[in-house]
């Protein structure tokens, strides 16, 4: 893809048309308390929009009209291809839109307008391709019968989901839950985080301009107590698909337990470890592989390598090329496409990660944080049992765990509460074996770092996931039930209930 100047995105920018309402039955509307909120660059500090600052009775209103839809059948009931048609009208329209959608995106969450052109959107697009296409290639089940009965497994869409976001991939999270979901036939109702809501509108404006009908997509925007506790709390939302914290993700079991007992899938934190043993390969793509896994999207990925686990005799040499790799990425305006790190999402946010910074004692780069930016950062701590190497800090910070061993470095990268995402880099291929059976987590790569892409299943293991996948055709169980159909086809059937 041919990126523009800096200059050209910022004209973009300038002349961007931004969505504000909430985006309920086909169209925007106020907050029916008329309440908003503001949304800032936090790269610049300077206020975007005032967006609607949704409450309990516009997810109320959302769930009625989502019901209407589901229960007419205006989307359920169609034929899965022509659900997929619309789909895939609907991934034209963004390619169509694709640059003002990236510059959107890049301005509301600080992320690099590199990335964004480069993966969020073409991501984000294939993802919702792949789910349109796949729909009408799923086939129903008859199960092994006598003669005198036939019984058919289908699948049904589940109903009125609610899908919850993060705001680290706002358009490419949305697509991986709505993707499945519409495609399955459900309605939804979407709360975009609060830091983050603007592409969701406009992707939604896109979804009606396909032919996507109305209530079938609602984009309610607002707070997580505001708007995602009543989601997860509704009587008539039959499930929530969740990607975020694992503090949060947890409430909802106790928002589905105390509620209607709707099905909960929440893909959650990661602390994960990338292991490179004394007969790794090519230290240098090592250090490249660890670099892009720890900084990439400035940390802020639940996948990111967190954890570098090395053994003693290479870890002078890799810490030397790591640090060699980390200095290529620059900081700098988000919207320069030559920047590689952007601004941290928030204020918050960023003040958290600087408080994780003020604990590092021996930094071997980086370590430098200023107005919203922190530096690519890499740390030697104590042990496993440093702050550091335990707790999710979401942000361009890479904790080295030194080890003699490879026994003891599984054991380490076992020692966590989470279990989403690890990386091993030997040239041994029993070790690498053996190590991505004994690693506890959801997705392990071996000589390289990755989630995998939309072909294979994401989601993790421990306090890292629960309840279904997002990517794959597993991520359709999510949105889908089973039903059993028997018939009984003996001819005196009827005789013999009598
Ligand atoms: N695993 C991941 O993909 C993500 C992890 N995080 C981690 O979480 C930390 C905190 O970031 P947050 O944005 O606060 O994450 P969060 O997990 O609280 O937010 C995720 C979503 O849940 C909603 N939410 C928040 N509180 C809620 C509640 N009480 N009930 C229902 N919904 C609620 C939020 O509005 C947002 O839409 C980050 O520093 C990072 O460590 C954050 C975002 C994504
Ligand atoms: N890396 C995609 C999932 C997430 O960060 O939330």
């Amino acid at each position: 893809m041919d990126l523009l100047t800096q200059d050209e995105y910022k004209s973009i920018a300038a002349g961007l048309d931004l969505p504000t309402g909430a985006f309920i039955d086909g169209g925007f509307r106020p907050a029916i308390s008329g309440e908003t909120f503001e949304t800032v660059n936090p790269a610049t500090g300077e206020k975007l929009a005032d967006i609607a600052a949704c409450g309990a009775a516009d997810v109320d209103f959302a769930v009625e009209k989502a019901r209407e839809a589901f229960d007419d059948g205006r989307w359920s009931k169609l034929h899965p291809s022509e659900r997929k048609h619309v789909l895939i009208r609907l991934a034209k329209l963004m390619t169509r839109n694709a640059r003002e959608l990236a510059v959107m995106e890049s301005i509301d969450s600080g992320k690099t307008i590199f990335d964004c052109e480069t993966v969020d959107l073409p991501e984000t697009i294939h993802c919702l391709k792949w789910h349109a296409e796949a729909v009408d290639k799923i086939y129903d089940q008859v199960s092994p019968a006598s003669d005198d009965h036939i019984a058919m497994v289908v699948r049904e869409p589940i109903g009125v989901v609610g899908l919850v976001l993060p705001w680290n991939f706002p358009l490419l999270m949305l697509a991986w839950k709505i993707g499945p979901a519409l495609a399955a036939g459900c309605s939804v109702i979407v709360k975009p985080a609060a830091e983050t809501t603007l592409t969701a509108l406009r992707l939604a404006e896109l979804a009606m301009e396909a032919g996507i009908p109305r209530g079938v997509l609602n984009i309610v925007p607002g707070g997580g107590a505001e708007v995602g506790e009543p989601i997860g709390r509704h009587m008539d939302i039959d499930m929530v698909s969740f990607t975020g914290s694992t503090v949060t993700g947890k409430r909802f079991l106790t928002y589905s337990a105390e509620s209607n007992a709707k099905e909960v899938v929440l893909e959650m934190g990661g602390k994960n470890p990338a292991i490179v043993m004394d007969d790794a390969e090519n230290l240098d793509r090592v250090a490249a592989h660890v670099v892009n896994g720890a900084f990439w999207n400035m940390g802020e990925n639940c996948s990111a390598a967190s954890r570098l686990i090395v053994h003693k005799d290479v870890k002078a040499e890799l810490l030397d090329r790591i640090a060699h790799h980390a200095r290529q990425w620059n900081i700098g305006d988000p919207l320069d496409p030559e920047t590689r790190m952007g601004a941290l999402v928030s204020e918050g946010h960023y003040s958290k990660v600087c408080g994780y910074l003020d604990q590092a004692e021996n930094v071997v780069i980086g370590g430098k944080a200023d107005k919203g930016f922190v530096e690519a950062t890499v740390v030697e701590v104590s042990g496993n049992d440093a702050t550091l190497a335990r707790e999710e800090i979401f942000g361009p910070v890479l904790s080295v765990i030194e080890v003699s061993g490879f026994d003891e470095a599984i054991k380490i990268a076992n020692d966590t509460d989470y279990g989403l995402c690890a990386s091993i880099f030997t040239a041994n291929a029993k070790r690498a074996i053996r190590g991505a059976r004994a690693i506890r987590a959801g997705t392990v790569t071996v000589n390289s770092f990755g989630e995998g892409d939309i072909t294979t299943p994401f989601g993790g293991y421990k306090q890292s996931g629960f309840g279904g996948r997002d990517n794959s055709v597993h991520a359709h169980d999510q949105y889908t039930q089973l039903k059993t159909i028997w018939i009984d086809l003996a001819d005196d059937a009827d005789e013999a209930v009598s």
